[in-house]
């Protein structure tokens, strides 16, 4: 479970993030919405230890891992997608999982080259567990694609296989669909669905996207000027006259209302 109390990040004089307190269920789909600006990546990056915070505490199942550097999180198995470094776009796809930090066993040059059958061997089981990945994700056919040739959505997918392969516990997606086409943007959803529930991945996951998260998460948190206004479940979050004033301004608000109409 990650737990952020009362959690600020400023910059300057403008605050981004202006006392959030959220939880993050182990075993959720969190979804975290909110209109543009509302400080929904910032929070992901305090998080995540991109950014310091300003104030305020993180804890990662009981332990505060406020303001550790990213490579000390990854460790923990709590990663933002970027922070597997971008796509090496001249490699091929099965290439770049094999690539993915943490997930060699870290020996020097020197050592392995003493022990060249050892690399050998652990050359062969990180290729074995790119393939499985790969067919995890439903993207074998893409194995000796150069990374540079996918769509948008396709490297989506390779960022998820990316997190498999260092055996991630808590994963911050953020905008997961941005130019993604609807046919991938279902893959993708699949693929965090699976992984959330055949390998027990936390997911929290930033998205405009409301079918997306409507489908997928549980809860959703809902953030608006660096407050956190709501939390439930997408259906109820969607009638919380907080939520609808955020998203459409009062004025908007009431005409919807004055017009009988939904959102
Ligand atoms: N490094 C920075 N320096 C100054 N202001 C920043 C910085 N990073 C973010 N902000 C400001 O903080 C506010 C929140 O930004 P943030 O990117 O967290 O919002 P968001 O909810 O993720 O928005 P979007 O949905 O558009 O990505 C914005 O007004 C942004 O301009």
């Amino acid at each position: 479970m990650i737990r952020v109390e009362d959690l600020h990040r400023h910059f300057g004089g403008f605050r981004a993030v202006d006392g959030a307190s959220v939880t993050i269920e182990t075993g959720s789909i969190t979804g975290l919405i909110g209109p543009n600006g509302a400080g929904k990546s910032t929070l992901f990056n305090v998080i995540a230890g991109v950014l310091p915070p300003t104030s305020g505490r993180v804890f990662m199942d009981g332990e505060d891992i406020t303001g550790l550097p990213p490579h000390e999180l990854f460790h923990k198995g709590l990663l933002r997608t970027f922070q597997l470094a971008h796509e090496f776009s001249s490699m091929t796809v099965r290439e770049n999982l094999m690539m993915v930090p943490g997930a060699q066993s870290g020996e020097t040059i020197w050592k392995t080259w003493l022990q060249r059958g050892r690399i050998e061997r652990e050359e062969a089981e990180l290729r074995r567990r790119a393939d499985e990945v790969l067919d995890f994700l439903t993207i074998r056919h893409l194995t000796h694609e150069k990374a540079g040739n996918l769509s948008g959505g396709q490297k989506k997918l390779l960022e998820l296989g990316r997190t498999m392969m260092v055996d991630a516990k808590v994963v911050f997606l953020d905008e997961v669909g941005a130019g993604v086409n609807r046919t991938l943007l279902g893959t993708i959803g699949d693929a965090i669905v699976r992984l959330n529930r055949e390998r027990g991945y936390t997911f929290c996951v930033i998205e405009h996207d409301m079918d997306f998260i409507g489908r997928l998460c549980d809860p959703v948190i809902v953030m608006a000027a660096g407050k956190v206004l709501a939390q439930g479940d997408a259906a109820h979050i969607m009638q919380n006259e907080d939520v609808i004033e955020a998203y459409l301004g009062t004025g908007l608000k009431n005409k919807v209302k004055a017009a009988g109409g939904a959102l």
